[in-house]
């Protein structure tokens, strides 16, 4: 696997698209694993909860088109999404701040089947630093301004919300070219930097609304 390289190729795609790719992954994956060779896009898009136009248009950007009556060929398909969404390169990404939500990150498996791997991670905290989490060396944070050339470009950002401005800070100092945000705190960083804000509470308040206004 190739390593280093943030994925630029899908700057292009609408956000929406780019956000819903994942989940025909997922799903055609399971697909394949139930034994399917082909899938319509109806099906698709009955199973996902979205309109079957939107689905062709979303899998276009694949380069994959469906075929007459059978539709797509699933594996294929898996193959060129995979691609298409950078998870078959292997990014190499550095964790700031190895606390609840951090450990959390540290034993997940699954962001290298994304093409992501926390290679090292960085706390302040005598009683977390040089420990191993997941396999994972926790170093002070010093060690991450001292070290140069390190070449990794990617931060996952998850200190607590007051430290997640000067944290930020200086990740963009010392080479950091996209922050993945878990902190309620929107950053400011400079244009360049490409930052993406992750929160799971928000879908929790959606989650919730959704629930509490559902007819009875
Ligand atoms: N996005 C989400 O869905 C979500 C979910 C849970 C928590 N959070 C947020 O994630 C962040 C972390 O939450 P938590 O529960 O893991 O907190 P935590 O207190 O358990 O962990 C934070 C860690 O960051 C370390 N730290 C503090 N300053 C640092 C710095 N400058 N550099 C490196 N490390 C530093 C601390 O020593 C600690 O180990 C918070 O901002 C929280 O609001 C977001």
């Amino acid at each position: 696997m190739e390593t280093g390289s943030i994925k630029k190729k899908n700057y292009a795609v609408p956000e929406p698209a780019l956000r819903r790719m994942p989940c025909y992954l997922a799903y055609l994956k399971l697909e394949h694993r139930k034994g399917s060779q082909y899938v319509s896009s109806t099906l698709i898009a009955r199973d996902n909860g979205v309109d079957p136009t939107q689905v062709t248009k979303d899998l276009s950007y694949t380069g994959i088109t469906g075929k007459t009556r059978v539709g797509y060929e699933v594996e294929p398909l898996i193959d060129a999404l995979e691609d298409f969404l950078g998870f078959r390169e292997m990014d190499e990404a550095y964790l700031f701040g190895a606390g609840s939500l951090g450990t959390a990150l540290l034993h997940d498996h699954g962001l290298v089947q994304y093409g992501l791997k926390i290679s090292t991670a960085f706390d302040v905290d005598p009683n977390v630093t040089g420990k191993e989490i997941g396999g994972v060396h926790i170093h002070h944070i010093d060690e991450f301004i001292q070290r140069k050339d390190h070449g990794v470009r990617i931060g996952i950002l998850t200190v607590p919300a007051q430290n997640a401005q000067e944290a930020a800070q200086m990740m963009v100092e010392n080479g950091i070219q996209a922050i993945w945000n878990f902190t309620p705190v929107r950053i400011a960083v400079p244009e360049h930097i490409v930052v993406q804000n992750t929160s799971l509470y928000a879908h929790l308040a959606v989650m919730f609304n959704r629930l509490n206004s559902s007819p009875e």
